[in-house]
């Protein structure tokens, strides 16, 4: 079943000069897929992303999500449902400086006015599989970056959204700790079925991913699915990196 499906979306930025930032895209993602984003610097990746997030308009085009047009929803049913559908995780984290770890993952919660015992219940359910229960009483700049990423995804996953959007979610951290967070957006992708889009420039990040969509200029450019190892997989990431024009020599070197 196709959880998210784009139909000849088209956004131009409107301005002293227009700028055609996708052109014509369609695509669908199923439910429980975890689907990388990929392209070059300019070639529409956040522009998408927000447009999935239902955060900007296109200028033309359809988008469903769950059988849902949210482009029809009023402002307030709109607010509503992308709370309770989606759940965000940024490069820079996006955590409240002021509130602990505990306190920034039930934020969602607390605006829904749901009762304490039940945030309670939750937030350590999944304070758990992330590995954070020893830090819920840290704030933000008491933790490490790979700390505040699992709490980043902690807070995303409180209301079980149906997609989790996430924007260069390893771009602000070391090796081991990036490795870290993709594998827990794997096992939350795995064990809970949920589903998440991720835009990323880097390979090693994608290769956890079951299918990687390339897009150059707004327009698709190429698809690929995992069918074999992850190291095979980043091979062919590379391969198609080489045919999109990036400098592929600069990342022979990395190593999975
Ligand atoms: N608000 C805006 N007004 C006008 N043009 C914009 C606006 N936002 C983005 N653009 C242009 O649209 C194109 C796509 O931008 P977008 O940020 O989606 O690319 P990207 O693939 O995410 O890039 P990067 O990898 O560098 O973050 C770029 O050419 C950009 O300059």
């Amino acid at each position: 079943m196709s959880i998210l499906v784009l139909d000849d979306i088209t956004k131009v930025y409107e301005g002293k000069v227009a700028h055609l930032a996708i052109n014509q895209l369609s695509f669908e993602v199923e439910k429980g897929e975890f689907l990388a984003v990929m392209g070059p610097s300019g070639s529409g990746k956040t522009t998408l992303l927000n447009i999935i997030s239902t955060i900007d308009r296109p200028t033309s085009g359809d988008l469903l999500i769950n059988g849902l047009n949210p482009l029809e929803l009023n402002k307030d049913d709109l607010s509503l449902f992308r709370r309770r559908q989606l759940g965000f995780v940024f490069q820079n984290f996006n955590l409240l400086p002021a509130l602990t770890v505990e306190e920034n993952m039930v934020l969602p919660l607390t605006l829904d006015g749901q009762p304490v015992e039940k945030m309670k219940e939750k937030v350590e359910k999944i304070a758990e599989s992330l590995d954070l229960m020893n830090i819920l009483e840290k704030r933000p700049a008491e933790i490490s970056g790979g700390q505040a990423q699992r709490t980043a995804i902690g807070r995303a996953l409180i209301h079980r959204p149906s997609i989790i959007l996430a924007d260069e979610p390893t771009g602000n951290l070391d090796s081991k700790a990036a490795r870290d967070v993709l594998e827990v957006l794997t096992q939350v992708n795995k064990l809970s079925d949920t589903t998440i889009i991720m835009v990323t420039h880097d390979p090693i990040a994608a290769s956890y991913c079951d299918r990687v969509l390339f897009i150059k200029d707004g327009e698709y450019f190429n698809e690929i699915y995992k069918d074999d190892r992850r190291q095979t997989f980043f091979q062919r990431i590379l391969n198609v990196l080489s045919l999109l024009g990036g400098n592929v020599n600069d990342l022979n070197s990395l190593r999975i």
